[in-house]
């Protein structure tokens, strides 16, 4: 931007001197500036056309340069438009970035490269193929890409202050305070939470199917979704089904909306991330955050004056309050607060939409269903007909089904990593810039005809064991992988699907 202005200015520089026919050397060149715009008494009209036509020539002279960037290092790349670089016109959108980084990933595999550039607009993005890159980047040399770019303003916005988007040494602390909230044990706790919320679930569909009413899957998912993870991650009953307005529900579905406003702050951020110390862009809407900061504080006060058997999310992180661990483990009620607010957003509409997703592939599939439903039945039997924590631990055919389903719809279809020291690729001659950014196309591996033979057709198979030990493990990456890894894959994969499909296919 700061080259944007300085063009524009030096080239209405010249066009100033050539209209004077002066030469002026540069130390006059502020005085000279003003001098010449009053000597020559420009109309507004005139001048505000001179800036204009100055704007616009410095923003393409930017571009140009801008887009020669991987040209620039002998990088292979996919030739960009202004402005959009090799994004898509949004008035004309055919692909999304989603399939933009896809088809990327596709064409440098086809051409036998390691990696290639693309960009978002003017900002240069490396794609990797290679599979020891892509696990370099992940795991093996995670020192230099330990961030994901975030676009928050934490002092503006208190409730961004979370592990997404934490950076560097904050990062650490955070995962480290935090990963223990996850172990298995602490997750068989909430296992009855969820068990409550699946009952309510198929309540309502037993309900719809008496009425004759067709039913929704996609909502009664989310309803579903926002219950378990309002009653795991907030300690709240929602039972969104009964109350499907209720406030919970409503705030839900508008944080994980994208709106036009919300889409065009985003575009900003991205464009201009330094513009947010001036203009103090929210990523979030101001009421969703009042909401969510509102809720949690209540259960958390809540907690502090009665005593519960509730082994929740809130009361794991209650526990890191000071006064209960040490001061180095402990969370401030801010910091609670936004992490409390990512479990929901990073829990909410990724497993919703996999799980309807999941639920029409076996709607689709009877054989698939009907080997599901045998398997439950035959794990069942051997638990007293009960579908407790131990029991979903046995169905080894239903881990098949959610991981291919996983490898057909990722929620998150690629990863960002922000470089933060300059990398040197090994066996090149690129060096991956500090601050430059490298985007792995999570969809673009899991459907590699390499990898996945017939990508295009959904086949639980794939993950018998024996198919799985011949692949490596970072063709299939839907929580991402290295030491970034989603927190809270345990809970999704193991808890919170494996319960709801039982449920849906005993019931
Ligand atoms: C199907 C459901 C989910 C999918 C597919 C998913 C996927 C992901 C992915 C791909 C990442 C980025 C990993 C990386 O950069 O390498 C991530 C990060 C994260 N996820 Fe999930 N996620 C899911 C559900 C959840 C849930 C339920 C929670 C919380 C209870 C959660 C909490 C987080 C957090 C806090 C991060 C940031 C971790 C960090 O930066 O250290 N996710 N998730």
């Amino acid at each position: 931007m700061r080259i944007i202005i300085v063009l524009s200015v030096n080239i209405s520089y010249h066009i100033f001197i050539y209209k004077n026919k002066s030469h002026y050397i540069g130390s006059q060149f502020h005085g000279v500036l003003i001098i010449s715009i009053v000597r020559n008494m420009f109309s507004l009209v005139e001048l505000f056309i001179i800036v204009l036509i100055s704007l616009v020539i410095a923003t393409l002279l930017y571009f140009r340069s801008a887009h020669s960037y991987w040209k620039k290092r002998n990088v292979n790349y996919i030739e960009p438009t202004f402005p959009w670089g090799n994004l898509e016109n949004p008035l004309f959108l055919k692909r999304g970035v989603i399939g933009i980084v896809q088809d990327a990933y596709k064409q440098f595999k086809s051409k036998q490269k390691r990696f290639g550039g693309i960009y978002f607009f003017h900002k240069p993005m490396l794609i990797p193929v290679d599979l020891q890159l892509i696990k370099n980047i992940l795991t093996k040399d995670f020192s230099h890409f330990v961030n994901h770019g975030s676009l928050s303003d934490e002092e503006n916005e208190p409730m961004t202050a979370n592990l997404f988007n934490a950076e560097d040494d904050k990062w650490r602390n955070l995962r480290t305070k935090l990963t223990p909230t996850f172990t298995s044990a602490k997750m068989k706790l909430m296992f009855s939470m969820i068990e409550k919320c699946s009952y309510q679930m198929i309540d309502h569909i037993r309900f719809s199917c008496l009425q004759k009413k067709p039913l929704h899957v996609k909502e009664i998912v989310s309803c579903y979704t926002t219950d378990v993870i309002g009653s795991c991650v907030f300690g709240l009953d929602c039972n969104s089904f009964k109350n499907p307005d209720a406030e919970f529900r409503k705030y839900g579905k508008k944080a994980t909306e994208i709106s036009v406003i919300g889409s065009l702050r985003l575009f900003i951020l991205f464009i201009m991330p330094e513009i947010n110390r001036i203009l103090r862009i929210r990523l979030l809407d101001k009421d969703v955050s009042d909401f969510f900061t509102r809720a949690f504080k209540d259960v958390l006060n809540s907690r502090k004056i009665e005593d519960t058997a509730r082994k929740d999310f809130v009361q794991l992180l209650l526990e890191m309050s000071p006064g209960h661990v040490e001061a180095s483990k402990s969370l401030t009620v801010d910091e609670m607060v936004a992490q409390a607010f990512v479990f929901f957003i990073a829990g909410f509409d990724t497993s919703a939409s996999n799980l309807a997703f999941c639920l029409y592939e076996l709607a689709m599939h009877q054989t698939y269903q009907d080997r599901l439903r045998q398997e439950i039945l035959e794990v069942l039997g051997r638990h007293d007909q009960q579908l407790t924590y131990e029991a979903i631990a046995e169905m080894k055919y239903m881990d098949q089904v959610i991981d291919e389903t996983l490898r057909f719809f990722p929620p998150l279809p690629f990863l960002s990593r922000k470089c933060s020291k300059n990398y040197p690729i090994p066996n090149s001659d690129l060096i991956v810039e500090q601050g430059s950014t490298v985007v792995i196309s999570v969809l673009g591996l899991h459907m590699d005809e390499e990898y996945y033979p017939n990508p295009e057709v959904f086949d639980p198979d794939r993950f018998s064991k024996e198919n799985k030990a011949k692949r490596s493990q970072y063709v299939h990456i839907p929580f991402g992988e290295g030491p970034r890894i989603c927190i809270g894959e345990l809970f999704v994969k193991f808890l919170h699907y494996k319960c709801t499909i039982g449920t849906c296919l005993l019931y």
